[in-house]
Formats: C-alpha cells, structure tokens, sequence
C-alpha cells in the first residue's frame, strides 16, 4: 500500500515523486500508477515535456516498450490548462521542466488532484537535476527506484553519459548512457584539475601516513 497512496487516501489532492537514474523503472512506475487509476474509474492525463522525442510524440514509452498515450507541452503552465478535468496528473521526464513546475505542480495538487512525477534525480555528473530537487521537496510521497549498474551488476543510481558531450541535456538512450553503481560512475573530467577523476574502488584504502625515523 505504501507504494501506492492513490489507494490510500481521500479526496484531497497530493504529490508522489518518482526518481533515480536512467532505466531504473520511472517511466513504467510511472504507467502503471496511471493504469490503475484509470481502471479505478478516475480521468488521468498524461503529459511529458516536448524535448523527449526519443519513442513517440503522442506517447509516454519506457524503455522496454510499455506505452501509454501522452500529450507533450512545451511549458509548465500549459498543464494546468489542459488538466482541468483530471483527477490525475501523471508528469514524465520532470528534469527538463523550467522552476514553474514547482508552482503547478502545487497549484494542480491544491486544487484536489493526484499528481504523479516521474524524473531523473541526478545528471550525468551526478548533480542532482533541478528542479528535481524542488519537486522531491514539496511531494507528500517520494519513491527512489534503481537499475542495474552495466559494470558490476550492483544497484545503480548514477547515469553515466557514454559519450563526449558537456551539455546539461542530451536527450539519449543506451547510445549515450549507462546505468552505474556509485563505485562504477566515473564522473565527467574535473574542470579545476583538467583530468578525469578516477573512478573508486570499493576495496582501496586510504592512503596510510609514511613512517620516518625523524
Ligand atoms: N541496466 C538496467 N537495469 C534495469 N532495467 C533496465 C536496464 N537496462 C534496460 N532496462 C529496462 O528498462 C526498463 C525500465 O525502463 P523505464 O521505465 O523507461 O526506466 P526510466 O524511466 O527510469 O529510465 C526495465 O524494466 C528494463 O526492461
Ligand atoms: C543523465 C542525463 C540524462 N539526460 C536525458 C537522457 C534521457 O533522454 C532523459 C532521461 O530519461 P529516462 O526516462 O530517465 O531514461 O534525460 C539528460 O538530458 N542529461 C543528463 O545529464
Ligand atoms: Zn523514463
């Protein structure tokens, strides 16, 4: 029941987040929330910024192919405009949203709805993805899924980006990213040192003080 507060509570409207790194089941999470609230008799609107084009323009696709139909806005804002009659608001792919998600996000929940967001905590230099952040802030209900890390089979939370590319959005899929566990995620080249930090392994112990016989 926890993962689900849809099923739990009254008629008041709420927040869930759903976040974590790429492939780690937001946007089936995502789907299957909707499913079932819509079996439940209840009008759910589907909506994911129009940046994400990656599968379809008049759908909501997770990578291994489930599907749900979606609209696709430009702004915040026009959520509110299209969701007047929801009782639902599934939200994908948050990350790429401007700061006005917050405020709609609240102003939909305010108003009675159930407000289902789906987006990547962190980027591909594990800093967390505004306004992700916010969003996880101001949720009644939060879930953090995880994938399998593509190096050492370990939960992933990092999305290591696979290619050479610095931009903050870089809309991609295996063709650019991997799912990697903290230990397996090399982040992006240090801009202070100019060198790639390297990555941790779990067994290296800290340096140990050289003994001198001052
Ligand atoms: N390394 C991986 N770890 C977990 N799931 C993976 C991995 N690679 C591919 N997948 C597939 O991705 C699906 C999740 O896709 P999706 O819901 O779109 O994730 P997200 O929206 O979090 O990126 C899984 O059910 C699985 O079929
Ligand atoms: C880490 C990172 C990812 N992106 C992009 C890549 C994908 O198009 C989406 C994430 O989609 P998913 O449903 O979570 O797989 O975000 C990006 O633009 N910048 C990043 O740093
Ligand atoms: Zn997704």
């Amino acid at each position: 029941m926890i993962n689900e507060p849809g099923f739990v509570s009254d008629h008041v409207g709420w927040i869930e987040v759903i976040c974590g790194g790429m492939f780690s089941g937001k946007t089936e999470e995502l789907i299957r929330r909707a499913k079932r609230a819509h079996i439940a008799g209840q009008r759910v609107v589907v909506v994911k910024p129009a940046i994400d084009n990656r599968y379809s323009e008049t759908e909501v696709v997770s990578h291994n192919e489930n599907a749900l139909p979606g609209i696709q806005v430009d702004t915040a804002d026009q959520i509110i405009l299209l969701t007047s009659t929801a009782k639902v608001v599934c939200i994908d792919e948050a990350q790429f949203f401007d700061d006005r998600i917050v405020e709609v996000a609240n102003t939909l929940a305010n108003d009675g709805k159930r407000v289902i967001i789906a987006g990547l905590d962190m980027d591909f230099e594990g800093k967390p993805f505004e306004p992700m952040p916010q969003l996880l802030a101001i949720a009644e209900f939060v879930t953090k899924l995880h994938a399998i890390c593509s190096e050492s089979g370990r939960i992933a939370n990092f999305s290591q980006r696979v290619v050479e590319n610095k931009d903050k959005v870089l809309v991609g899929e295996k063709d650019a990213y991997e799912p990697r566990a903290r230990h397996c995620f090399r982040p992006p080249v240090d801009k202070k040192r100019g060198k790639p930090i390297p990555k941790m392994n779990i067994s290296d112990k800290p340096d140990q003080p050289k003994e001198t016989n001052a």
